[in-house]
């Protein structure tokens, strides 16, 4: 699935954080991501935005090099993917947590830190950092199969920050979890794009999605829109992203 790592030209240096040309991709028969172009820029806050089954987390797969487009071209931070060697230089959330069940939260974070390079001090310093913005300090030794629903998602959350990485990929970062703890993870994630981290995620929470620089809605495989929450509610002359989703995307978004 991965491509080794290869010498390769320099990447160009004012490229986008993402570059997608063309992308489709199909199971089968069924084309599910058709003719997506799309460039993500360093330091911007990205949402996908669209219906259950329209090709968010297939495009994700596509980004993050999990999967391989059938057609057109994905680059991200410059190289063409996918390529394994690209994993230590973006934080990646699943929408399913690959979490290991039987070992606490700090062994799978001492895990994934090694992976990353991460060691000593360091590792130590990113582990109470990254768990405290999920607040799950008082749990980091407690085994992952105690932990709840939307403890797992923070901890999945956690892992993808451990390593400070350039990009973070999130696919659904907030679901099942409270609003409250919603709330502070957005504060965190707006944070992390002020100083510069470039962000692309997945929402079905219109709230969410008015908090994003630019967002890209999706339906049937389509990118039917993208722009500022702004100037799609001026473009579709609504006063709702859901109701410039209906209008630009022909039909409900959830
Ligand atoms: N490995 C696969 N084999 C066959 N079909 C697939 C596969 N992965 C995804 N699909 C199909 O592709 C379409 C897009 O799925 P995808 O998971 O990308 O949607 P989504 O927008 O992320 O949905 P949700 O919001 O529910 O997560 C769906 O119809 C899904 O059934």
């Amino acid at each position: 699935m991965f491509t080794s790592h290869t010498q390769s030209p320099s990447p160009p240096l004012h490229s986008p954080a993402v570059e997608l040309q063309s992308v489709t991709r199909a199971f089968g028969n069924r084309t599910v991501l058709k003719d997506i172009t799309l460039n993500v820029e360093h330091g911007e806050l990205f949402g996908l935005l669209g219906p259950s089954g329209s090709g968010k987390t297939t495009l994700i797969k596509l980004i993050t090099g999990i999967d391989r487009a059938d057609g057109g071209s994905v680059r991200l931070l410059g190289e063409q993917m996918p390529k394994l060697a690209m994993l230590q230089r973006f934080g990646y959330m699943a929408q399913s947590d690959a979490l290991y069940n039987e070992l606490t939260a700090k062994q799978n974070l001492q895990f994934f830190a090694s992976l990353y390079g991460l060691s000593g001090s360091d590792r130590n310093r990113r582990i109470e950092a990254s768990m405290a913005i999920v607040d799950l300090l008082d749990h980091l030794d407690k085994p992952v199969a105690a932990y709840s629903g939307g403890m797992k998602r923070r901890l999945s959350l956690a892992i993808s920050l451990l390593h400070e990485p350039e990009l973070l990929v999130l696919d659904e970062p907030t679901v099942g979890i409270d609003p409250v703890l919603r709330q502070s993870i957005w504060k965190e994630l707006l944070a992390m794009r002020d100083r510069g981290t470039t962000i692309i995620l997945t929402t079905h929470v219109m709230d969410e999605a008015d908090k994003c620089d630019r967002i890209g809605l999706i339906r049937d495989g389509h990118l039917t829109a993208v722009d500022s929450p702004a100037a799609l509610k001026l473009k579709s002359g609504t006063a709702t992203i859901e109701d410039a989703f209906i209008v630009l995307g022909g039909g409900g978004p959830a």
